[in-house]
């Protein structure tokens, strides 16, 4: 038997199966009540409970100063929380910090580490930071998986943007945390290596990792994330499948496109909003008060012919930003 630090014996499970193990016991993340008041008196989160469930692609959003990385950083042991409760992997992170450490892979939005170090000796020195043995670590197979082999040797300093976040990455997983939380990875990150950074972020959500991601780009979180949590001011103002999310933005817009030049705008009470181009009537019209047919049925009844329709689904940015409006 290993002289093993209480974390590691759980991490042991995972490199004998190579997957993570799930269990239907409990959330991947719970977070109740969880309150956090800063030193000068800002209320960073006040009264935030959810759960983020095993083998979900779970993304945070919020707008700057929501309380996202005040969070994330509770998660990581980083900020005292001022009152609630949250656990990782069942684990409480009061009453069983190791366990709590041990099973979550936190990737800043700073970028962290010696400048002196190569790669792999970046990669190595968390290891043995987490009490990971020699014969299981795995420093090149990670540095393969976000294509940063060929600088294994290489001094981090030497290194660009994005070649240093992916080492973040790299380093988030040296002790296979089955919970892996990503707080803006693709901040400046250009749209290539962020496709490969998402394409590894799904590979491993395959193999089992429960992934947490912060993001401002509100269409990779519709993209990527099975659910979404939203929070403003400090308080969870939506947690929802990202499907329903969506779904609950209300305004939908339809273009028409009329057989002759319009020479008036139609109106119709269906109608929030109308602009006129041409032949073609971008109306804009609330789906909890009309349908499709009832909006085209006012532009034929105005004597227009109609010769082409499209609609445009709303998207997470227009949800996000009603949902943030309403609740500030
Ligand atoms: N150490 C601190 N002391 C005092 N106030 C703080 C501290 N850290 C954060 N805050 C404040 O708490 C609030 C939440 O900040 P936080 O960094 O958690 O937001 P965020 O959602 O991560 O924003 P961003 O997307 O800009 O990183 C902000 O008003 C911030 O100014």
């Amino acid at each position: 038997m290993h002289p093993l630090r209480p974390g590691y014996r759980l991490l042991l499970d995972f490199a004998a199966t190579g997957r993570i193990a799930p269990s239907m016991t409990y959330a991947a993340i719970s977070i109740r009540d969880l309150c956090k008041t800063y030193a000068g008196g800002k209320r960073a989160l006040d009264g935030v409970s959810f759960d983020v469930p095993q083998g979900t692609i779970f993304g945070l959003l919020g707008p700057n100063g929501a309380g996202k990385s005040t969070l994330i950083n509770i998660l990581a042991g980083l900020v005292n929380k001022t009152s609630g409760t949250a656990s990782i992997w069942g684990f409480d992170i009061d009453a069983h910090p190791r366990n709590a450490k041990a099973s979550i892979g936190i990737v800043n939005q700073e970028i962290l580490f010696d400048p002196f170090f190569t790669p792999v000796e970046t990669l190595e020195i968390q290891a043995g930071l987490y009490g990971v043995p020699k014969s299981e670590r795995r420093s090149l197979e990670l540095l393969r998986a976000v294509h940063l082999e060929d600088k294994a040797n290489a001094y981090a300093r030497t290194l660009s943007g994005g070649m240093k976040r992916r080492l973040m990455v790299a380093k988030a997983l040296v002790h296979r945390p089955p919970v892996l939380v990503l707080d803006e990875p693709t901040a400046g990150v250009d749209i290539q290596l962020r496709q490969q950074l998402w394409a590894y972020v799904r590979e491993l959500n395959a193999a089992g990792t429960t992934v947490v991601l912060t993001t401002h780009y509100l269409e990779e979180a519709e993209e990527l994330c099975d659910r979404i949590a939203i929070i403003n001011g400090g308080r969870l103002v939506a947690n929802e499948p990202t499907t329903e999310l969506v779904g609950r933005a209300q305004e939908k817009v339809v273009d028409v496109t009329v057989d002759r030049e319009l020479t008036d705008t139609p109106s119709a009470s269906c109608f929030e909003r109308v602009e006129a181009r041409g032949r073609v009537l971008s109306i804009t019209y609330r789906k909890d008060v009309a349908n499709a047919g009832e909006v085209l049925a006012a532009v034929t009844r105005d004597g227009y012919g109609i010769v082409d329709v499209s609609t445009k689904e709303p998207d997470l940015e227009d949800v996000f930003l009603s949902m943030t409006n309403s609740a500030g």
